[in-house]
């Protein structure tokens, strides 16, 4: 039993995560939880303040440093800022570290789950040079240095070794530019139908036509069409020349009142017909809209599954892994649903070095219970945060601000598309969405959406319905479920399912 720890003065809450500095009587100074901090949490970053061998030799091991110093790459030893050279000792630890050369940091994350009031301790190694506080010496002859200083508590960034292998990230070791194959991914992807159109699904409206018995008089009407101010993008789908069982018939308008043509031309009435009131997306559509007028061809791009590196699922990983702590100390701390989403920084590849500034990261939890809102779902608090921030960057609101004061704008409205939240965007979330949440999702114009948890009662990504799949949707996303049970699926020890019925 150790004995009680005292609060430093103006010592309390000194990281985000709310840790404390206390002393102690055997120990000198601790760092303390001051709330629960589940398994895995990342509880600190440290930057290093690195020496060279010589300078550690001449120097740093006669001076107090040499309590605090640990051994770094290349013969160098490290100084860990913040809060990192003041973890005590113990084994086991209830932290571990990792090392991370290429950002001369040493992170560390929860061993295990750790109760506020409990001091965060580290692992130095079997090599103490003092005798441990509330532990016995190690009298164990094996129990020889590690030759690492003795970090054998450390991971160090390429993940070799780990006190939690089952909860660390499973894509740390092996290549990671390897594609990996797809019945190796960790999620199932969706496979959502061709975008075909059926003949009664094929929406069409009414447009003036002519039948030209002339074929050389059709040069002459298309310069008129074009001096008439007839080519509204509203025709730009279809082509404006049928050739049809003998007959030439040039489209006019879609206006409500029939064109008045040139009367030199001695053309017949026009008329309406029906055409398609959109371009074809596959090669059957076509076929099909083409019968009704000659139409546009407008392929998407095809469809085929994008490739997934290792470095891509270690970034997927990791995401996913914050949806569900977060939902996890949303449901601990604050009573909640455990439910959370996240919008994370886009994926770089390895080397990129510009990520986007204005590509922030969003996370959200339920928050439907306290703030007894009962649209308060993960999915749609963590888009409007997104769009919250958007506003608050957006120059126009100060401009409009003024604008409104002189009542005269010099602006216009927003280009279209200018608005769309999650364009390329991946977005995590525990529990399949609902339908409301889904239906925000594609008019973001969400890339990807992944989740953990179907909801087959209540969910929008093929659940009970599939959204980006419904006729009339101008937006497709991608749907990809993580395979519960696997592997690679331990993000925690603690269980997020909620009710069937509920939304998410
Ligand atoms: C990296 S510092 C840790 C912070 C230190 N307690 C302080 O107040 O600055 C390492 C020193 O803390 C003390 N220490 C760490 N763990 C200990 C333990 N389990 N028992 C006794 N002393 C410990 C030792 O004096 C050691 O040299």
């Amino acid at each position: 039993m150790q004995p009680e720890a005292t609060t430093s003065a103006g010592a309390e809450r000194l990281n985000p995560l709310g840790c404390l500095v206390k002393s102690t009587t055997d120990r000198g100074r601790g760092v303390y939880a001051s709330r629960f901090i589940p398994r895995n949490t990342i509880i600190e970053i440290s930057p290093v303040l690195l020496f060279s061998k010589k300078e550690y030799e001449a120097h740093g091991k006669y001076t107090l440093l040499d309590h605090y110093t640990f051994i770094w790459t290349e013969g160098r030893m490290a100084l860990a800022l913040g809060l990192g050279s003041l973890f005590n000792h113990t084994d086991p630890p209830n932290v571990s570290y990792i090392r991370d050369a290429n950002t001369e940091s040493i992170k560390y994350v929860a061993a295990r789950d750790i109760e506020a009031g409990e001091e965060l301790c580290i692992f130095y190694g079997q090599n103490l040079w003092f005798s441990p506080a509330g532990q016995l010496p190690s009298n164990n002859e094996a129990d020889l240095d590690d030759g690492w200083g003795g970090l054998s508590a450390v991971e160090d960034n390429d993940g070799s070794t780990s006190l939690n292998p089952s909860t660390m990230n499973p894509y740390i070791e092996g290549d990671p530019e390897e594609i990996i194959p797809e019945e190796d991914l960790p999620f199932v992807r969706f496979k959502l139908p061709p975008e075909e159109e059926e003949p009664h699904t094929i929406r069409t409206t009414k447009a003036w036509v002519v039948d030209v018995a002339d074929p050389r008089l059709i040069t002459t009407l298309l310069k008129w069409i074009k001096q008439a101010g007839l080519e509204g993008p509203e025709l730009g789908h279809l082509k404006r020349i049928r050739k049809h069982e003998g007959t030439t018939t040039l489209l006019l308008s879609m206006a409500p009142e029939p064109p008045q043509l040139p009367k030199d031309l001695n053309l017949p009435d026009p008329y309406l017909l029906s055409v398609p009131s959109s371009s074809a997306l596959t090669l059957p559509s076509l076929n099909l809209k083409s019968e009704l007028w000659p139409t546009m061809y407008t392929p998407r791009r095809k469809d085929e599954p994008e490739p997934w590196t290792r470095h891509k699922l270690r970034w997927a990983w990791d995401a996913m892994k914050k949806t569900v702590d977060t939902a996890i100390n949303a449901q601990a701390e604050n009573d909640e649903l455990p439910v959370a989403a996240h919008i994370p920084t886009p994926y770089v590849f390895p080397g990129a070095t510009e990520i986007e500034s204005s590509a922030l990261s969003f996370l959200a939890s339920d928050t439907r219970r306290s703030t007894h809102h009962p649209l308060r779902h993960s999915s749609i608090n963590a888009i409007r945060y997104l769009a919250d921030y958007r506003a608050s960057q957006d120059p126009r609101n100060d401009r409009l601000e003024k604008d409104a004061a002189s009542s005269e704008s010099s602006l216009g409205e927003p280009q279209n598309g200018t608005n769309y939240l999650l364009t390329d965007r991946t977005f995590f979330v525990t529990h399949e969405p609902c339908i409301m949440c889904s239906m925000a999702l594609l008019h973001s114009r969400v890339k990807e959406v992944v989740y953990l948890y179907p909801m087959p009662l209540t969910g929008g990504c093929g659940g009970s319905a599939c959204l980006p799949t419904l006729k009339g949707v101008n937006h497709r996303f991608s749907i990809m479920q993580w395979k519960l049970g696997s592997d690679y699926a331990k993000f925690s020890n603690k269980t997020i399912e909620i009710d069937a019925k509920t939304d998410a």
